[in-house]
């Protein structure tokens, strides 16, 4: 069973670009769980262009499902999470003025530092993920920080998919085979939409959750966010 957590940055988005609260985040976050996503997802950045630190706090107490907070783990990032307890933390390497996320971690190079922060969070029982990419000696490097999961970092499959899907899924296919044999779980994301992610659940044993995020609120502005959930809930099952 593959987990849909539904990645809301982009309703901060509208928000932010008027000012106001409209549209209201912990409502549309509750129509999400209501609509049956089971988890969802923030990516608080430095410049909170989107999802601002109180969101994610506001956001704690409110979501019922899987929350799931993912950043660089800055002295701030670490502390929030700390603060807030979601269920899973998610370490993504992105620089302060990255647009979006671009690159998984170099888990053998920052070994030392993800092993440490790692341990922080789970002291505090919060199940911790690592961005990477597909490439076998980072899957193998995330295990051993002691991880629980990897998130496989989807921007290249996505990328690729309409070209060639036989060749865009192969170092994901590798990557996820190796993660199981190591007993960490998968997670993915990054530019999944409701194209392409029926071949990638097809054919990444062991996919435990995908966040999705902008392809679904683009989508959902035509076919509606209640349905487009429930069109990615049926291509996961
Ligand atoms: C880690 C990841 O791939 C997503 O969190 C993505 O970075 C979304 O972030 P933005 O909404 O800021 O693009
Ligand atoms: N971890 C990926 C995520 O949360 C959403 O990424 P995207 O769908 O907005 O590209």
């Amino acid at each position: 069973m593959t987990k849909l957590s539904v990645n809301v940055n982009k309703i901060a988005t509208l928000r932010n670009s008027r000012g106001g609260n409209v549209p209201n985040l912990l409502t549309v976050a509750q129509d999400i769980e209501r609509f049956g996503a089971e988890g969802i997802t923030v990516h608080p950045r430095p410049d909170e262009r989107h999802i601002r630190y109180q969101d994610t706090r506001d956001l704690a107490k409110r979501v019922t499902t899987e929350f799931n907070v993912e950043g660089n783990p800055n002295p701030k990032f670490i502390a929030l999470v700390l603060e807030t307890k979601p269920t899973q933390v998610t370490l993504v390497p992105d620089a302060v003025d990255a647009i979006t996320s671009n690159a998984g971690w170099d888990t053998v190079q920052h070994a030392d530092f993800l092993t440490k922060v790692i341990a922080t969070f789970k002291s505090a029982g919060i199940r911790t993920s690592i961005f990477v990419d597909p490439v076998i000696s980072m899957v193998e490097g995330a295990k051993a920080t002691g991880a629980d999961r990897i998130e496989l970092y989807t921007e290249s499959y996505a990328k690729e998919y309409t070209m060639s899907k036989e060749k865009a899924i192969a170092p994901f296919v590798s990557a996820a085979h190796r993660a199981n044999e190591l007993g960490i779980g998968i997670n993915a994301g990054h530019d999944l939409s409701l194209e392409n992610i029926q071949y990638f659940k097809a054919n990444i044993p062991g996919l435990l959750e995908v966040s999705i995020g902008h392809a679904l609120i683009c989508e959902s502005l035509y076919l509606g966010l209640e349905n487009v959930v429930q069109m990615y809930l049926n291509k996961l099952k």
